[in-house]
């Protein structure tokens, strides 16, 4: 098991510009660490950043030993991390079974493994059998990100970095979402870094909290300390 560590990261899309300005950030084993703040504070491209889509321009980002400065997308996977991001990363023109034999690109040179991990998918998340042979489309929001993350779990990771997982989904589905992002956490003891815009929900769900402002850190804490302390002025800071 491995904590996820970003001291004092600089980075941005540009060489000149740091989007993110000397961001602290720790994602502790078998916790779900959600990072708020504003539209535009950077948390997406902290995301990006963690997963090798943009390098840092200073600080260090690490994984346990491993140093993730260098690393690239598709190392992911032997590394034990899964990125699941904001947009639908599913194809709805496609069957559920397609989707899921996609999403064994990884594994494209070991066919057991492939073929074990698509069956698994459908043991985990028995309500896409139904949908198996239909096309991935026709299931609702909330199934589409449950699948989501389903294919995002088919590496089995250590690590699940999650960008905005409810967007666009109604309470209840966003519930089930929240739901099942805990049991990964309780149950599988797994470790989220999660990115969210949904300050109630996506806090009350977290063991530890960051408050971003501007590319840095405005407050942290555990859960309990942010119900405490942050949770009344919290909407006043991000609105
Ligand atoms: N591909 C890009 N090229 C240049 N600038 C970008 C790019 N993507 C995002 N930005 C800029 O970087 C800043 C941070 O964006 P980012 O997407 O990380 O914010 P965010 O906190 O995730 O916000 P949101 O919740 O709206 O997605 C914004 O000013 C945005 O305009």
């Amino acid at each position: 098991m491995a904590q996820l560590e970003v001291r004092n990261l600089h980075a941005g899309y540009s060489r000149d510009i740091d989007i993110l300005r000397g961001l602290d950030v720790t994602a502790r084993e078998s916790m779900l660490t959600t990072i708020i703040g504003a539209n535009g504070v950077g948390k997406s491209t902290l995301l990006k950043t963690i997963i090798g889509q943009l390098r840092p321009h200073t600080g260090t980002i690490r994984f346990g030993e491993r140093d993730m400065r260098d690393v690239n997308t598709r190392d992911l996977v032997n590394l034990g991390i899964a990125y699941v991001p904001q947009k639908h990363a599913i194809f709805p023109e496609m069957t559920v079974q397609e989707n899921v034999e996609m999403a064994t690109w990884a594994f494209r040179h070991e066919k057991p493994r492939a073929r074990s991990a698509v069956e698994r998918v459908f043991e985990r998340a028995p309500y896409l059998r139904e949908f198996r042979s239909k096309r991935a489309g026709l299931m609702s929001g909330g199934q589409q990100r449950l699948m989501q993350l389903e294919l995002a779990l088919m590496s089995d990771p250590e690590l699940l970095l999650i960008d905005e997982p409810t967007v666009g989904l109604d309470p209840k589905r966003a519930g089930q979402i929240y739901d099942h992002l805990r049991r990964l956490v309780t149950e599988e003891r797994r470790t989220i870094l999660m990115v969210d815009q949904n300050v109630i929900a996506g806090t009350d769900v977290a063991d530890y909290i960051y408050v971003l402002e501007l590319g840095a850190n405005k407050l942290e804490g555990t859960k309990k300390k942010f119900d405490e302390e942050y949770r009344d002025a919290i909407s006043e800071w991000l609105f």
